[in-house]
């Protein structure tokens, strides 16, 4: 690995840069088994390391442990699965980045499901209430709990963050300080009937594999840049779901859609973003190594830890 020490200035963190590893093995926003070992994998994987090596100050004691947050007696809320379990693990979450967001670390969120981003960007926002926030997924997450299907809630956390849909008395702690506005998605190509109304009706910005096509990734990021932070001058929170990649780049997660971002394509959006200088939280979610073949679990690994490089200022030269 040709790893570059850089010093390229952050707007918003503090010198030396700090970036804080927040380990999440959960898996309540989701039915697949494995998706809470995710974490364990990307840090066994180097993930910390490799980090320190480019040049960050690198926080990390230990994946948080949820166990104690009990799921008894966690039957469901309307459609909602587990609305307990993912209330009060994503609200611990919460807390946690929102901690290292106030002490000027970067804090780096393994999922997990993508359930857990309602705890992420909650204390991203807690922080930087203007903060905005770059969606990259296959899916858009935006169920409510009206229209959600599944009743898997890694479909629905952005409909908390934004506060639309029916009020869930479980979720009451999510402010919903997230404005339609201030949220935008690179990658989407399998959006619910429900969501694709949601978008509309908000307005909300979405680059589709279509846009990908159509324009080049170089001038989707621009253009995503220019509608969220036309300025440069705002905080960014970047969400990036694996599976938004290509099942073939990113074969082990739980609802991989064909057609997706090439290995470049997801990694020139990690990039790209780092070069603003904006960013100051980075998820990485839904790596589950208990789906596919080892060498495919091996691969998927791999990117997650590139991906996360590549955000913090990883450059090929
Ligand atoms: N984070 C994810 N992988 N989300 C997949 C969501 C799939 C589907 N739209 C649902 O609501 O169930
Ligand atoms: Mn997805
Ligand atoms: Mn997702």
């Amino acid at each position: 690995m040709t790893a570059q020490l850089q010093s390229s200035v952050s707007r918003f963190l503090p010198d030396p840069k700090t970036v804080a590893i927040v380990g999440c093995p959960f898996r309540g926003g989701q039915a697949k088994l494995g998706v809470d070992k995710g974490p364990i994998r990307l840090v066994e994987a180097g993930l910390p390391q490799q980090l320190a090596e480019l040049g960050w100050d690198v926080k990390f004691d230990g994946h948080h442990q949820f166990e104690d947050i009990g799921t008894e007696n966690d039957p469901p809320i309307g459609k909602l699965k587990n609305p307990r379990f993912v209330s009060r693990v994503c609200k611990a979450v919460a807390q946690v980045v929102g901690d290292h967001a106030k002490k000027g670390q970067l804090p780096l969120t393994l999922g997990g499901d993508h359930s857990l981003a309602m705890g992420t960007i909650s204390g991203t926002l807690e922080k930087y209430p203007d903060a905005c926030v770059i969606w990259v997924d296959a899916h858009a997450d935006i169920n409510t709990a009206e229209t959600t299907d599944s009743g898997n809630i890694h479909g629905m956390p952005l409909s908390f963050l934004l506060g639309i849909g029916p009020k869930v008395d479980e979720f009451a702690w999510v402010q919903p300080l997230l404005k339609p506005h201030r949220l935008v998605y690179i990658g989407l190509r399998d959006v619910d009937a429900g969501e694709r109304r949601i978008l509309k009706e908000h307005g909300i910005k979405a680059f589709s594999m279509h846009e990908v096509d159509k324009y080049g990734i170089g001038r989707v990021v621009e253009m995503a840049l220019d509608h969220v932070n036309p300025g440069r001058t705002l905080p960014v929170h970047l969400s990036f779901d694996v599976d938004a990649l290509d099942p073939t780049v990113a074969p082990s997660t739980g609802t991989p859609v064909r057609g997706g971002l090439t290995f470049r394509e997801g990694h020139y959006i990690c990039e790209a973003v780092y070069e603003t200088g904006c960013l100051v939280a980075l998820d990485i979610m839904e790596v589950n190594p208990s789906l596919a073949d080892q060498a495919s679990v091996e691969q998927t690994v791999a990117v997650g830890c590139s991906l996360a490089r590549s955000a913090l200022g990883e450059t090929l030269l």
